[in-house]
Parts: C-alpha cells; sequence; structure tokens
C-alpha cells in the first residue's frame, strides 16, 4: 500500500468552481422567492401567470392503514414505465411489477402511440398474472404537469424530462389512456385516480409514517409536494367534500423560468439548457435532477481541460461529447474512500483518458461535489422552505429518485442544509421511500375506492 496523501483541488479550480458554492444570503434569496412563487401558485388571482403552479391534486385523506385489496398501478414519468399489481392487506402488502422501456420515438413520437404503448404492455402485465378478465382500480402515476380538475382527471400543461409526444399538451391523460384500453378492447380497468410520483412518494412513506407530510423527487427530474391547508388552496373548488388539507403538487421544476434564480445560475447551466428539448423551462430542475447533473460536471471538467487546468491540457473526443458522463459517475466518484482514486481512474478511463494524475483525480472530484453539493443545497432551500411555511413542529419528508437513492451524500448534505434553514421550532427527518411510488398509486386508488362506496 502506498502512503495515502490527502491532496487538495488545486487552488485556480476551486477559484473558479467559487460561483457554484451558494452563500447563506443567496440560500436565504432562493428561499424567499420560492415562497413567494408557491404564494402565487396558490392564490387565484395569480395561478395562471404563476411559474411555480402548486396544483391542487384533490388527495386529501392520508392513508390510515385500513386500506384493503388488489390494484392496478401504471408509473410513467421518466426513465422507467412500470406496471404494478398490488395487494393490500392490514398493514401488510404484496407488490408483483414489470419494467417496460419507452423507446425515444416514442418519447417524441404521437400522443396516440404512446398511449397505445402503455395500454400494450399492460395488457402483456396483466395477461403475465393472469387478472385479463378482472375490472382493477388502477392508479396512473403520470408525473408531468397537470392541472387537475378531479381525481380522475388530468390536463397536461406541458411535456418535461426529454418527453415531447404531439396531442397530448392540454387534454385529459386519463381520457387518453382510456381511449386507447378501449382501441385495444381486450382488457378492462377501472382508473380511480391520476396522481404525480411526489404523490405517490407521500403516501406510501405516509402508509408507515403518519408524520410524512412531503415528497420528494430528485431523479430523472425533480419535484415536491406537500399537504396544504384547503384554506389556502385558493382555487380548490370541492370545499364541502374536505379533510380539512389538500396536497399540492409545486411543480417546483419550474422555479426560475422567469429569471429568478438566474443570480445563481452558472454559464454550465445556460449550456445544458440551451441544448436541451425544452430551453428556458424546469431550470431549477436543470440544476439539480439526474437527467442533467452528469452534463453539468462535464461542462465544467471540458471547459478546465480546455484552459489548461485538468489531464495537462489533453482531453480525449468522449469527453467533449455531450451526455457522454453520466450521472451515476458522480456518485461512483464520491464513493471513492478519501485519498484512494479507483472509481475515478476507471471511469476517466471509460473516457479514454489514460494520462490523468493524481492531482487530476482530486480535481475531478472536486468538481463532482461542487455540483452534487449545490443539488443538493438547492433541494435542502425548497424543502426548508415548505416546512417553514408548514409550520408544523415535525414533518418526516418521504423521498424517492436515483439521485437521492444513490449518491453517497446527498442524504447528509441535506440533513445538514435543512437544519441551518428551517426555523428552530421544527424538527423534520428524511426517509427513502423503499418501494417507489407504485405502492403510493395504488393507496390512491384504494382510498378513492374507499370514499366511493
Ligand atoms: N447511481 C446513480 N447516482 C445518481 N444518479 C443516478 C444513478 N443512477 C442513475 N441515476 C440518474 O437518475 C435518473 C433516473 O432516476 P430514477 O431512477 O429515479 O428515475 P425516474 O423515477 O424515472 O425519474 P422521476 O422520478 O424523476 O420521474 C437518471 O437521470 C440517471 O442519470
Amino acid at each position: 500500500m502506498g502512503l495515502k496523501r490527502n491532496l487538495q483541488a488545486q487552488s485556480a479550480i476551486r477559484e473558479q468552481c467559487r460561483e457554484l458554492v451558494y452563500t447563506d444570503a443567496q440560500c436565504k434569496e432562493i428561499m424567499q422567492k420560492l415562497l413567494n412563487n408557491l404564494n402565487r401558485g396558490l392564490g387565484s388571482q395569480t395561478h395562471s401567470s404563476a411559474i411555480v403552479k402548486c396544483f391542487v391534486t384533490y388527495v386529501q385523506d392520508l392513508p390510515n392503514g385500513t386500506e384493503k385489496g388488489k390494484f392496478l398501478a401504471l408509473d410513467l414519468g421518466g426513465t422507467n414505465f412500470r406496471v404494478l399489481l398490488i395487494e393490500l392487506s392490514e398493514s401488510h402488502f404484496e407488490m408483483r411489477s414489470k419494467i417496460f422501456a419507452i423507446p425515444q420515438h416514442i418519447m417524441l413520437g404521437s400522443g396516440e402511440q404512446l398511449f397505445d404503448h402503455i395500454a400494450d404492455c399492460m395488457a402483456k402485465f396483466m395477461k403475465e398474472e393472469k387478472v385479463m378478465d378482472e375490472t382493477l382500480p388502477l392508479g396512473f402515476t403520470f408525473s408531468f404537469p397537470l392541472t387537475q380538475l378531479g381525481l380522475t382527471k388530468g390536463r397536461l400543461e406541458r411535456w418535461t424530462k426529454g418527453f415531447n409526444c404531439s396531442g397530448v399538451v392540454g387534454n385529459d391523460v386519463v381520457k387518453l389512456l382510456e381511449d386507447a384500453i378501449i382501441r385495444r378492447g381486450d382488457i378492462k380497468i377501472d382508473i380511480t385516480a391520476v396522481l404525480n410520483d411526489t404523490t405517490g412518494t407521500l403516501m406510501s412513506c405516509a402508509w408507515k409514517n403518519h408524520n410524512c407530510k412531503i415528497g420528494l423527487i430528485v431523479g430523472t427530474g425533480s419535484n415536491a409536494c406537500y399537504v396544504e391547508k384547503q384554506e389556502n388552496c385558493e382555487l380548490f373548488d370541492d370545499v364541502n367534500n374536505g379533510s380539512g388539507e389538500v396536497l399540492v403538487n409545486t411543480e417546483w421544476g419550474a422555479f426560475g423560468d422567469d429569471g429568478a434564480l438566474d443570480f445563481v445560475r452558472s454559464e454550465y447551466d445556460r449550456i445544458v439548457d440551451k441544448y436541451s428539448i425544452n430551453p428556458g423551462k424546469q431550470l431549477h430542475e436543470k440544476m439539480i435532477s439526474g437527467m442533467y447533473m452528469g452534463e453539468l460536471v462535464r461542462l465544467v471538467l471540458e471547459r478546465f481541460t480546455k484552459e489548461g487546468l485538468l489531464f495537462g491540457g489533453k482531453g480525449s473526443e468522449l469527453l467533449f461529447t455531450r451526455g457522454r458522463f453520466y450521472t451515476k459517475y458522480v456518485s461512483e466518484i464520491e464513493s471513492d474512500p478519501p485519498g484512494t482514486y479507483a472509481n475515478c481512474k476507471e471511469i476517466l478511463e471509460e473516457l479514454h483518458i489514460k494520462h490523468a494524475t493524481e492531482q487530476d483525480f482530486v480535481n475531478v472530484r472536486y468538481v463532482c461535489e461542487c455540483i452534487s453539493k449545490r443539488a443538493a443545497h438547492l433541494v435542502s432551500c425548497g424543502i426548508a422552505t415548505l416546512l417553514n411555511k408548514m409550520n408544523e413542529p415535525h414533518v418526516t419528508v418521504g423521498i424517492d429518485g436515483s439521485v437521492y437513492r444513490y449518491h453517497p451524500h446527498f442524504h447528509n448534505l441535506m440533513m445538514e442544509k435543512i437544519s441551518e434553514l428551517v426555523k428552530p421550532n421544527i424538527t423534520f427527518d428524511l426517509m427513502l421511500s423503499e418501494d417507489g411510488s407504485g405502492r403510493g398509486a395504488a393507496l390512491v386508488a384504494a382510498v378513492a375506492c374507499r370514499k366511493r362506496r
């Protein structure tokens, strides 16, 4: 074993990365602006022009653990599409699921193709599970911004996260799915709820932990939902039917689309946005989530290499190719124990950089840390804003998404930062959603069925 040295990133690199490290004052300003945006989303007079929409979900009752029955769930919203069969019984559940790919040509094709594909996958799964002849209730997790007109009616406002299917924006996605099912004619399904993955995550965690009142996703995209008092949701029209609370899907990924975050956006953020399929949109999400994090790191590394600060000024074609530095690399590089660089070396070799020195490894790791820490801090500003707004003594945040799940330090970075930013009378904890939002979708469907009866 060689002597382990704890080298520091070179000062020129640290200096240039300073813009990626936010001061306390910047964090406070982000929080103030987000709160303002949330209030605009909730207000009846300001909602239509608001950037952070705060859609009311029509989910009002959290699970109480007595939900029972057999349910289907569909989960569409990012990298994978899943179909699930869930059986709930008292404080116990069984879940079987299958993951299907959504080919790129379908992600960018017509809405009819997309919903036919979904219905096709569902029929295949139901056949395999031998439930073709049953009419099961279904919870449809559709993780894009929806204006909900009821629990089973959601109009798509816009596509995000790499999807852009024609003929869907402005339409009710439940109806589009029902139409596709009718076109096939071989399966019957009772769609009892459409929801966002943040809602699914919150419900899934709340089933186990009754303090769970915020759902957070840091996966392909980033978004959060929380339990709001009905009186603060000026657009909620089901007033006679209420528990006094409503889940609000913030769609905070759009925060900054009016320039509110320009004071903390960097050149790298502007490049990521420029080459995305939705320029000018989802600017907050683009600074945080898995779809963009690797590319942000790559852009920093590309610039530093071209300036001669890395790899003796000699990069590689792969390092200079858009999308070639995966977000999972960030997790892997930061998983190297301090003073060791095995993952970093392997990843650089994968990118055809075989001439990196130990100082380069340290510098590359430092860049990864700056980008992932900034993401964790932005998410923390958001969660602290919600906690302060809710002003409850103790709240559990249910979290899902591969960035939170697999990044080795994301949880600790968030714990530390939120503690700094939250009011002193509030305590919180962060809970990983073990079972994805599938169970949450079944729970929303179950609560809906119970209320229907
Ligand atoms: N080990 C990892 N560390 C960090 N990020 C990762 C890792 N593996 C995959 N990712 C990133 O996570 C994203 C996928 O997240 P996830 O698996 O939570 O998908 P999803 O549920 O489809 O997304 P969403 O919930 O936002 O709709 C991808 O952008 C990918 O780059």
